[in-house]
């Protein structure tokens, strides 16, 4: 979308409303979903764009459309054919498939997001019916640059999420099926944060996959050949960065799903020079930060006097752990080092140890334990951590379901008034325990957050609400925060902002009973208040490009907002094809894929 002149703000970054130049006629105008409207093509538009006798003659209104496809939608058998509905309908009719789930958000949030995608992501090769995203090879590196470059001019993308497919959600490598995180992920960020959809570019890098069932499935639609690693894998990872940061120069890139010995490496690497964020790592370390931050205001425990049991220490538990840590070292003035010891770590092996120096990932390194801190170090599994250490906290990030047991939520119970338990491995059926049993074993006392969504509980005549701990609750605002902000890098200080924003919306600040973190109809609204929080700390710290920045705070919101996408029809205007911009002639983007 280009840019477009507001009254109040003058050049804005992105144009969101008033009429959009259009190129197309006839059926290429009807196929390209962006502009398509169907039946709601008023008399006059089918008029000027060639399109009467290619519809229906009533023309109507879009509330029509949705109530016909939310029938349709409704008609489907099961939630892994409603997310195939959804799919179909977002190839046909942007706005149309925005609007349906806005309107239907919080029954349609668990069929377009954890867990009915992680099915679809595990059935890819099955149900594929058309390509959507950009697939990269890494059997041709050389074509990397020329592959991305058919994805639109440099000022054209704002916002990219990137794959290898190696550890997707909870279900582990689904190879070349990754690309549709790596969608859904963008889809969540037009949603929540009014990320423009055209303006966005779903990725997956193909290098192969170590998943047994892909490899002998004839219809599997990937690299057929064991993941490559080392210098090669490198190589590639390296020529999609700089093609991508060459060819958009002003793209924010999300990595997603990347396995545990690449996704903390390659953010390390990439971080210092440029504006990218993993989501695994940063993004759930900030919403469970935050989380954790409204629980210990619930139990009246202090971040500092805090301790804290993760469960299954790889990219997401070690990225929870970075950010606690960080927050308690800023809170206190320890130093990192001693800040690390607040938290646990519990892997396969049992609590680390610094004497498993050799078996450690370099992001566990710093909370292994002292050996000498435990009196027999072959007795450290979970329950002897939680009776030895009385945590406040116990976060689940080890895809192991059930091994938050009823001996263990009623150990930790017993210690701590109100404990925060949070099973946040995805999708449902790997949760480390069901929040009404937890609810149950702790006897009402536990606040409880869950990485995929879950109904209320009850216990003795009360109804708790159980928050969704995940990450979608805060990158789309910290992502809306740095594209608005054209962002140089994303710092620690932006992370922390996007927290504190986020924290400060917990309906459990005002009514215990209520959920930690803020309900998923109620991000986009929340995206505003972590996006404002992000392009401040961007300001005052040099880091945004972006100069039309207003200072005061009611002008900053009003600015954000008008620069959120939302799902209406906007009027169409034919323009010529020889003066026609990309986007007239049905951009490239996420949306506009035909
Ligand atoms: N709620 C949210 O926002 C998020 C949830 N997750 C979920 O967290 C889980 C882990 O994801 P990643 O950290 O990306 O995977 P990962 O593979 O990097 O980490 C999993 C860790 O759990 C450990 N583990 C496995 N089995 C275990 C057992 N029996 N006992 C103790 N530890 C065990 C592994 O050794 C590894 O260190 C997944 O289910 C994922 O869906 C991940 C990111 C965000
Ligand atoms: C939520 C998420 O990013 C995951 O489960 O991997
Ligand atoms: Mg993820």
């Amino acid at each position: 979308m280009p840019c477009q002149r507001h009254p109040q703000f003058g050049q804005l970054l992105l144009g969101t409303s008033g009429p959009q130049d259009c190129a197309l006629t006839g059926s290429a105008l009807l196929n390209t979903p962006f502009f398509n409207k169907g039946a709601g093509f008023t008399a006059e538009e089918r008029k000027h764009f060639k399109l009467t006798g290619l519809l229906p003659q009533n023309v109507q209104t879009l509330e029509q459309q949705l109530k016909r496809a939310y029938d349709q939608y409704s008609s489907r058998r099961d939630d892994l054919a409603k997310n195939t509905f959804m799919i179909s309908l977002a190839a046909q009719n942007t706005v149309l498939y925005f609007r349906l789930i806005q309107e239907h958000l919080k029954e349609m949030f668990s069929i377009i997001y954890t867990p009915t995608e992680g099915d679809a992501i595990q059935n890819y090769s099955r149900l594929f019916r058309r390509p959507e995203g950009c697939f990269l090879n890494i059997n041709d590196v050389g074509r990397v640059h020329d592959d991305l470059a058919q994805w639109g001019a440099p000022e054209d993308i704002d916002y990219i999420v990137v794959t290898d497919g190696e550890e997707i959600l909870g279900i582990g490598d689904q190879g070349v099926g990754g690309i549709l995180i790596s969608i859904a992920k963008l889809v969540l960020t037009t949603l929540c944060a009014g990320i423009h959809p055209n303006r966005t570019l779903p990725v997956v890098l193909d290098c192969g996959t170590n998943n047994e069932d892909l490899l002998n499935d004839d219809l599997y639609l990937g690299l057929k050949k064991p993941r490559i690693r080392g210098k090669e894998y490198d190589e590639f990872v390296d020529t999609f960065m700089r093609s991508a940061r060459k060819l958009y120069p002003r793209a924010y890139i999300h990595f997603e799903d990347f396995g545990l010995h690449n996704a903390r490496r390659i953010l390390d690497l990439y971080r210092p020079s440029m504006a990218c964020f993993n989501d695994d790592v940063q993004g759930t370390g900030c919403v469970t930060l935050a989380a954790v931050m409204a629980g210990l205001h619930v139990s009246n425990v202090k971040l500092e006097d805090m301790r804290m049991v993760i469960f299954g220490a790889g990219t997401a538990g070690t990225g929870i752990a970075d950010q606690v840590r960080d927050a308690i070292a800023a809170n206190s003035g320890e130093s990192k080092e001693d800040a690390a010891k607040h938290i646990w770590c519990v892997d396969k092996p049992g609590l680390l140890f610094k004497s498993h120096k050799e078996k450690l990932t370099p992001a566990q390194t710093c909370y292994a334990r002292d050996d000498s801190e435990w009196l027999d170090t072959s007795r450290s599994d979970l329950l002897s951590v939680i009776k030895a250490v009385k945590p406040h906290v116990l976060v689940g990030t080890s895809t192991k379901p059930g091994s938050f047991t009823r001996e263990i939520i009623t150990e930790m119970a017993s210690h701590t008034p109100r404990p925060i338990i949070m099973p946040l491995s995805n999708p449902t059926r790997l949760h480390e325990a069901d929040p009404k049993d937890i609810c149950e074993w702790s006897k009402g006392t536990a606040l409880i957050a869950t990485g995929s969504p879950f109904p209320p509980v009850k216990y003795d005549g009360r109804e708790y609400e159980v928050a969704e701990c995940n990450n979608s609750t805060c990158f789309p605002g910290i992502g809306l925060g740095c594209v608005l902000s054209r962002a140089k890098l994303l710092s620690d200080k932006m992370l922390v902002a996007a927290v504190k924003a986020l924290a400060a919306q917990s309906p459990a600040l005002k009514d215990p009973d209520k959920g930690l973190l803020p309900d998923v109809v109620d991000v986009r609204e929340i995206s505003v208040h972590i996006a404002k929080a992000v392009i401040r700390e961007a300001v005052v710290s040099g880091l945004a490009r972006e100069d039309g920045i207003p200072s005061d705070e009611e002008t900053l919101e009003a600015w954000i907002r008008e620069q959120m996408w939302d799902p209406v029809y906007r009027p169409l205007k034919l323009v010529s094809k020889e003066k026609a911009t990309k986007y007239a002639m049905g951009a490239l983007g996420l949306a506009g894929v035909s």
